[in-house]
């Protein structure tokens, strides 16, 4: 019995896996924002963080259901590793970083954008501190070493991305960042 459904076990861990990397994430950005819980509201880049965590999680449930009946009563291979995988776990990532909101510039520019991202996260949240808001000239095309809403997301890894250019670059962002790093001990 066991051994056959080692599968479904295997998709069920990725996706606690993936639970754990998105809330993960929205921590590091209530730190990198100054939001402390209670409060669900603060700069966009914050807001998309929040609401892809909350509603992955909302989901959630209803995929693990589907994913074991489907896997107990027909065939387990075919019916859950698959569609498990492709239609709801590895989408989902890419909803979490919508194509374009992070950190467009430095997957094009294939190098390190440690210093620009973190100087932009550092700013946002200086600025998001004093102002109540990130400041208006953070689009990138005023201003080309700026980078767009999500560059919390930057990663600060100097290793390069392990996706598809363009789309997920930043891996544990401000887990990376020392400034971030040491705030989280
Ligand atoms: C499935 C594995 C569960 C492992 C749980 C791992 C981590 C969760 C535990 C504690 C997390 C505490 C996070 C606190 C956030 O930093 C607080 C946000 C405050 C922001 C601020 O006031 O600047
Ligand atoms: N949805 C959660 C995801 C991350 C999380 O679980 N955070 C922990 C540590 S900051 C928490 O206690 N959040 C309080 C809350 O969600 O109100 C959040 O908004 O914070």
């Amino acid at each position: 019995m066991l051994d056959q459904i080692h599968l479904l076990a295997a998709v069920t861990v990725l996706g606690v896996l993936e639970q754990a990397y998105f809330f993960l994430q929205v921590i590091y950005a209530r730190r990198a924002f100054g939001i402390s819980p209670p409060k669900t509201s603060g700069p966009p880049e914050f807001e998309r963080i929040f609401r892809a965590q909350v509603n992955s999680s909302e989901y959630f449930p209803i995929f693990l259901a589907l994913l074991w009946q489907a896997g107990l009563f027909f065939h387990q291979g075919q019916n859950s590793l698959l569609p498990g995988l492709s239609l709801d776990l590895f989408p989902r990532v890419r909803y979490f970083f919508p194509h374009g909101t992070v950190c467009a510039e430095c997957s094009i520019s294939g190098r390190s954008a440690m210093p620009d991202a973190e100087t932009t996260t550092l700013q946002n949240k200086e600025n998001f501190r004093k102002t109540g808001h990130i400041k208006a000239n953070s689009s990138q095309h005023e201003l080309p070493n700026e980078l767009t809403p999500g560059t919390a997301m930057c990663s600060t890894s100097s290793s390069g991305s392990a996706f598809s250019p363009g789309t997920i670059h930043g891996f544990m962002p401000v887990f990376q960042g020392p400034h971030l790093r040491k705030a989280f001990v």
